[in-house]
């Protein structure tokens, strides 16, 4: 093992093992976690690591292990297919779910066991503005089917991913807006069997190139009636149409994987602060004192400064999507027996929190990239293939600021009906103060209060005063006698602000929440100053909301750096621990500059030798190109 990172592990001032626990949920959950990706995959005789082997294996190992639950599904998949995307995520992450929440019970039965599928909702021409999509489903009672149509160029479907040349069961969105299972057996590749279908790959992308994305152009295609999803709207024999209890139970499955993303934005933000602080523990460059060794490059104030707040971020993203996941679970049960109430809520929370969490580690995996130097870039680090992987999910599942304006719209809701005078509850029951005018900038000391609690205040004020000017906005432009759409779009930057500043309030008091159910002396200490790090550094950004606020004054403002330091050289001796308890595994995370034993150089000079350009000592190429052109010169 190498030296620093050994000494790294010393002296460590928190129980590790307690801290993976609570990332997992508890003990048996890791205890399972572990031996799912030690027994049932690595040491599985028929997985070879370096090239997983194929879908179908993967799948019949999971019925084989008898793993269903989606957790567990989740591991298994992570550790068979590593930071890569895997052809088959589609299908389980959008396919199943809407089957699983779209269908009536005769249809569950019939199609849930047998088919692999993917989710064509987005057209050429409409992927965000679902009510503008154009594919059209038509019912002939005559004959009992829908016929499907793609009536123009831009209504054609465009990025179902993993649209398998073979077979293709896609849930298909269509107008009337329903879900119908659309069922397309195709025989060869791409040359469908029914007359009326043309589908094809749509072409190279900036990378998540496991899954084929693909085009389907529709013609007069006939599927049964009972092919569309009938668990909320039904179309009956007679053509009459019973509508859903609200017309966006149709978008659960969206929902649903918005939920998900929270989660994964933490897990691909702590892949990439497991690689990039390994690595700056064993790196050595330049000098601090003249004359004195290398340092390592973690001890410079710049690379904590990029990395520790990361590495705070990336705990805090993990506890916000444990609350994701629970709040999605309890509203989707709650749906599930009518009580719609809080579907409004789940959506708004979820589109935030989608958003935020998306953009700040998309930001944060170049940010751990760069803070690798050259060797960052190389494909060996597996920070560029993180990235490349990881960018899409600003755009697909709901474009960021197109959630985050959805988020918006609930948050000026909440503020009309708290000038009207109702009383909120949830996550935006802070907003009741406003109205109150509670909301009055506390007595700020001349010193910064550090209390944690003081601080989710104060990002609760900075919140609340942005939601109002948003508001406010929109008032001014309608004193200014715009219509209410046109008040709305000028007002648009305000909005994406409020919301922004709504979610990174909602993450801090997640954070807040879950340090104070943390018992363990050690582990409270350290997750304490990760959250005090998270919440001065989040100050250090937007210092000009705080002082808009009134919240900070210009005095305290030399104080939020020199918290932040202090803050950072408290991180330094715990950070290798820290991302230890990650508990990334190194085929995993498949990166030489995050590895566990932090022998970088050696198996970086083995990783470039295995190439294939390294396979002789000549390239071909010279004795095929360049050879032949010397002897003519
Ligand atoms: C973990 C890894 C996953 C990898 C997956 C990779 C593969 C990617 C797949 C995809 O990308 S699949 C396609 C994803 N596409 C989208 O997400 C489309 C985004 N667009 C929309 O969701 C909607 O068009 C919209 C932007 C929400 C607007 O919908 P609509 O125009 O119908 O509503 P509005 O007029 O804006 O609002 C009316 C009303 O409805 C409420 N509402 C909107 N959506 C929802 C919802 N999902 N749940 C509950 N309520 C919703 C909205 O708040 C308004 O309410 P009021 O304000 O009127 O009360
Ligand atoms: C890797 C990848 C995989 C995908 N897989 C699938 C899949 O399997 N199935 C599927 O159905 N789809 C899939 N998609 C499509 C994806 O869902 C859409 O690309 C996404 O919903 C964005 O819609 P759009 O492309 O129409 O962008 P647009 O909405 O056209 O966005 C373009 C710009 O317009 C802005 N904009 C749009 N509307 C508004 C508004 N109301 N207010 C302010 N600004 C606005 C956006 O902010 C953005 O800046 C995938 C996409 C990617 C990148």
């Amino acid at each position: 093992m190498n030296p620093d990172i050994l000494r790294e592990r010393q002296n460590a001032t928190f129980d590790i093992e307690k801290l993976t626990n609570i990332l997992d949920g508890g003990a048996e959950r890791t205890n399972r976690r572990r031996e799912i990706r030690e027994v049932l995959v690595l040491n599985d005789p028929d997985f070879d690591y370096g090239t997983p082997t194929s879908l179908p294996t993967m799948i019949l190992k999971l019925r084989e292990y008898g793993i269903s639950d989606p957790v567990e599904i989740n591991w298994y998949k992570s550790m068979y297919w590593g930071t890569g995307r895997e052809a088959l995520g589609l299908h389980y992450v959008m396919f199943l779910p809407t089957l699983y929440t779209q269908c009536d019970s005769e249809q569950f039965n019939k199609w849930v066991p047998l088919i692999i599928g993917t989710y064509a909702q987005t057209e050429m021409g409409h992927g965000t503005h679902l009510r503008g999509l154009e594919t059209t489903a038509t019912f002939d009672p005559a004959t009992q089917e829908f016929v499907m149509h793609s009536p123009t160029v831009t209504s054609i479907k465009w990025w179902p991913g993993g649209r398998n040349p073979l077979f293709l069961p896609l849930i298909f969105l269509s107008i009337p807006l329903s879900a119908s299972l659309f069922d397309l057996f195709l025989s060869g590749f791409a040359l469908p069997t029914c007359s009326g279908i043309v589908i094809g790959d749509i072409g190279p992308k900036f990378g998540f190139d496991a899954v084929d994305n693909g085009y389907l152009k529709l013609e007069h295609v006939r599927i049964p009636r009972e092919n569309m999803l009938m668990k909320y709207a039904q179309v009956k024999p007679d053509g009459s149409y019973v509508k859903p209890l609200s017309s966006k139970l149709t978008y659960g499955t969206m929902v649903f994987i918005r939920s998900l993303i929270v989660g994964n934005a933490g897990i691909v933000l702590s892949q990439c602060c497991t690689i990039a602080i390994r690595y700056s523990a064993v790196r050595h460059q330049s000098e601090i004192r003249a004359g004195e060794a290398e340092p390592q490059i973690l001890d410079y104030q710049t690379q904590q400064h990029k990395l520790f707040p990361l590495l705070a971020t990336a705990y805090a993203f993990l506890f916000a999507g444990q609350y994701m996941i629970d709040t999605y679970n309890r509203i989707s049960g709650d749906i599930n027996q009518g009580d719609l109430s809080e579907m409004p809520e789940l959506h708004a929370l979820s589109a935030g929190l989608k958003a935020f969490t998306t953009w700040t580690a998309n930001t944060g995996i170049e940010v751990c990239r760069m803070s690798c130097g050259g060797h960052g870039y190389s494909r060996s680090s597996a920070l560029p293939d993180i990235y490349v992987e990881f960018t899409p999910s600003c755009t697909y599942e709901g474009e960021n600021t197109v959630m985050m304006l959805q988020t918006a719209r609930f948050l000026m809701k909440s503020y009309r009906q708290v000038q009207a005078g109702q009383q909120l509850s949830g996550a935006v029951s802070y907003l009741n103060k406003v109205h109150h005018r509670v909301m009055a900038p506390q007595a700020v000391s001349s010193q910064l209060d550090l209390n944690l609690n003081t601080l989710v205040d104060l990002y609760e004020i900075r919140a609340a005063m942005l939601v109002e000017l948003a508001a406010q906005s929109i008032q001014q432009e309608s004193a200014r006698g715009k219509c209410q759409e046109d008040s709305w779009n000028n007002s648009t930057i305000d909005l994406v602000r409020a919301s922004d500043a709504h979610c990174h309030y909602m993450v801090l008091k997640m954070f807040r929440d879950k340090v104070d159910q943390i018992e363990d002396p050690g582990v409270h200490s350290v997750m304490s100053t990760l959250a005090h790090l998270y919440a001065i550094h989040g100050m250090g950004n937007f210092t000009g909301d705080f002082l808009q606020a009134g919240v900070l004054t210009g005095a305290q403002v030399p104080s939020v750096s020199k918290c932040l330091k202090g803050l950072l050289a408290e991180v330094r001796p715990s950070a290798v621990l820290l991302v230890d308890a990650f508990d990334h595994h190194d085929k995993m995370l498949n990166s030489v500059l995050g590895r566990h034993d932090g022998n970088v150089y050696e198996a970086m000079f083995e990783w470039a030798r295995s190439s294939p350009l390294n396979r002789t000592e000549v390239h071909e190429s010279f004795h095929k190109h360049l050879k032949p052109l010397q002897a003519k010169l």
